[in-house]
């Protein structure tokens, strides 16, 4: 077997630099709507999964070999280092984290462990190890953001309004701060450990937070994300932010010391410019449009990318995950569309 040559496009972009392609990979690439991963996902349940890493990493690699997309992501989720600090949390099917134990005081914040990737998530860093040997586009692992976990540990589940958790950060304000503090800085070390076994860049999910206004975003969550950023700073690997309808929150995000914005599809890039938002972005195709007719799909694309390359460093994505109902072979045809894109000067 001989070992293709590097596709290291996502990492330039990421660093603002021009690149020959524009890079592509999608949020949720590795899940429903490939028959591979149900094939896998009915033999296993989702931690499982995580748990075994040759399935991890096989289940990794299945959107890069089948839709040639720029880079990997982790086969994980973002409550993963939860369950061994003490979260007692399940995916189910079609719902997501379900919580047996939510968090209703100090005393349950004060239960949980601090994370120590080595003996709590070692299958991670050994899927990580094993990716690097295969791939041959940059690997990205993750972590989900102190507010988003928070969300899922207070609510007991998915939320609509999130209304358990800002109550909990409004009346427990010594509760919350002791919460933050410790997701933060387990989003440190297991990010921090990530990195060492080899992750090439790493998103933070920060899906919920677009929950809060700008003033409460800035007094309860610009301390810990900042703390975060700085703290990976010094590895030298790109950072990239995302979160889901928070537009208004952009201008907070363009100050925080992480490289790359992901948007979601409810803000245009030209939208963010005109902002002020002067990050590398990634995003924001709207994921329903990939169930929509090609032309149409095309045409957003075509937009995104006229904008998106407007100044060096883009990455395209989804504003959002892929959903189950999507088509592999949409997501391939808009992969060969983005890849084959050259900008009209
Ligand atoms: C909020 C959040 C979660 N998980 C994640 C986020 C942040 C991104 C976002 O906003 O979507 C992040 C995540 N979850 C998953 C990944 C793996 C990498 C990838 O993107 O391919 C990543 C990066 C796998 C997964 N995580 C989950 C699945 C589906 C699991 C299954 O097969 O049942 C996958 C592939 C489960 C999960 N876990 C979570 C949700 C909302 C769900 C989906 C519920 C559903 O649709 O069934 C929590």
């Amino acid at each position: 077997m001989t070992a293709k040559t590097f596709n290291d496009t996502f990492l330039k972009a990421c660093r603002g630099e021009a690149t020959e392609h524009v890079p592509v990979w999608y949020m949720r690439q590795a899940g429903r709507y490939q028959p591979e991963y149900r094939a896998i996902r009915a033999k296993h349940s989702f931690f499982e999964m995580n748990y075994i890493p040759e399935v991890c990493a096989e289940v990794t690699r299945l959107p890069v070999d089948q839709l040639g997309v720029d880079a990997a992501i982790l086969f994980a989720d973002i409550m993963t280092p939860l369950k061994p600090i003490g979260v007692d949390v399940n995916i189910e099917s079609g719902i997501g984290p379900v919580i047996a134990n939510p968090i209703e005081s100090l005393k349950d914040v004060e239960r949980l462990l601090e994370l120590d990737p080595e003996t709590h998530v070692p299958y991670i860093l050994e899927s990580i190890k094993i990716l690097r040997q295969q791939l041959s586009v940059p690997l990205i692992g993750f972590a989900g953001a102190p507010f988003t976990l928070a969300s899922y540990m207070i609510e007991g589940g998915p939320s609509k309004h999130y209304h358990k958790t800002k109550a909990f950060m409004y009346t427990e304000p010594a509760a919350w701060q002791a919460l933050m503090e410790k997701l933060g800085d387990m989003t440190i070390t297991y990010l921090k450990a990530q990195i060492k076994a080899g992750a090439q860049a790493v998103q933070v999910f920060d899906s919920w937070v677009g929950a809060l206004n700008d003033e409460d975003y800035r007094e309860y969550i610009t301390p810990v994300m900042t703390r975060i950023f700085n703290a990976l700073k010094d590895t030298g690997v790109p950072m990239i932010y995302f979160g889901i309808g928070a537009g208004h929150l952009l201008m907070d995000w363009n100050r925080l010391p992480v490289d790359v914005v992901g948007l979601d599809w409810r803000t245009s890039i030209t939208t963010a410019r005109e902002m002020g938002v002067t990050k590398t972005l990634q995003g924001n195709l709207d994921p329903t449009l990939l169930l929509a007719p090609w032309e149409k799909l095309e045409a957003k694309a075509k937009e995104i990318l006229d904008e998106g390359t407007k100044q060096p460093g883009f990455i395209f994505n989804l504003g959002h995950g892929v959903f189950p109902d999507a088509k592999v072979e949409t997501l391939q045809q808009l992969t060969k569309f983005i890849h084959s894109y050259k900008r009209d000067v």
